[in-house]
């Protein structure tokens, strides 16, 4: 092919909808670094803007609900979207038109693959959700999701499970499903803080509707500097998604590139620094 040729191709978008992070090592700014990683062009809409470092989040600045949405339909209108994924939502209000204008364009509900990943704080603790949003995430997104991707703390906030095993796995994986998510990938990155006992990898468990169970596995890694990485997950599955693959696929893709992220971490700042994907900028 030649090189005019291979620059008139364009690659699948997806788009984040999802925060800001000034420090760059989560939010949209991963989002967007692993879109690119991945093969995908990244569009966003961004929901808030947070006065964020590796320390924590001091301030948020929420947008108004109708700019959200707005950003939504003009990507959608405009560029199309081959895959979409939430991040941080901050609100009941930006996530009842998040859910209106998603379906004014044909995001999630069995059309466009739609990850939804119920961000409700930041790594070191601090809100990214308002307390009365919950609702709106079980009632308003999960039946429109492709997948959802809880942490473990997500999980107890949503449907009242404490994961510490398989079948706690399973159960809170039951009830997400009950929910109205069509696919629910119970994350266990945070299993050894859970249960106090080591573990030596990383499971994630992929539940599909109709009982179909993966699971996905890695080295548990020792690595302090994780900022960013349920982000990055989502949004690798997403990129995925957005190629073509199978839901199945797009997962293993998505845990193959967190591992490496978190391999390749680094710290920056006097907290905790980010999951990276610069191992594959080759310049
Ligand atoms: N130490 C680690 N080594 C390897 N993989 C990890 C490690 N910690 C987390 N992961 C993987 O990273 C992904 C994100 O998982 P986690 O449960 O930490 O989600 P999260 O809480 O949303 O992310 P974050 O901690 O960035 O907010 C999962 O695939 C998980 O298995
Ligand atoms: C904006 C934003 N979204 C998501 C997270 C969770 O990683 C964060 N810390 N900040």
């Amino acid at each position: 092919m030649s090189t005019a040729a291979q620059h008139a191709t364009s690659p699948p978008v997806a788009l984040a909808i999802a925060g800001t992070d000034s420090g760059g090592g989560a939010g949209m700014t991963a989002d967007v670094r692993a879109f690119a990683a991945c093969g995908v062009h990244g569009s966003v809409a961004v929901t808030a803007v947070t006065v964020q470092d590796s320390l924590g989040v001091s301030d948020v600045h929420p947008v108004p609900p109708a700019v959200v949405a707005a950003q939504i339909r003009t990507v959608a209108r405009d560029m199309g979207v081959d895959a979409a994924k939430t991040g941080m939502l901050a609100s009941a209000e930006i996530i009842a038109a998040v859910a209106e204008v998603c379906d004014e364009v044909g995001i999630g509900s069995g059309g466009i693959p739609f990850v939804v990943d119920p961000v409700a704080a930041s790594m070191s603790g601090s809100p990214l959700l308002a307390g009365d949003a919950l609702d709106a995430i079980r009632s308003l997104l999960l039946p429109r999701a492709t997948l959802v991707t809880p942490n473990l703390d997500e999980i107890a906030l949503l449907v009242d499970v404490k994961v510490v095993d398989d079948a706690s796995a399973r159960e809170a994986a039951a009830a997400l499903h009950d929910l109205g998510a069509a696919a629910v990938l119970v994350k266990g990155g945070h299993l050894e803080a859970t249960t106090g006992r080591e573990q030596a990898e990383c499971v994630d468990l992929l539940s599909l509707a109709g009982g179909e169970e993966h699971e996905f596995r890695s080295v548990r890694l020792d690595r302090p500097h994780t900022h960013g990485g349920g982000d990055s997950l989502a949004s690798s599955i997403t990129a995925g998604l957005a190629r073509g693959m199978s839901l199945v696929d797009a997962v293993a893709l998505g845990k193959e590139f967190i591992t490496r992220a978190v391999d390749h971490s680094y710290p920056l700042g006097a907290g905790h620094g980010p999951v990276s994907t610069l191992w594959a900028a080759a310049l």
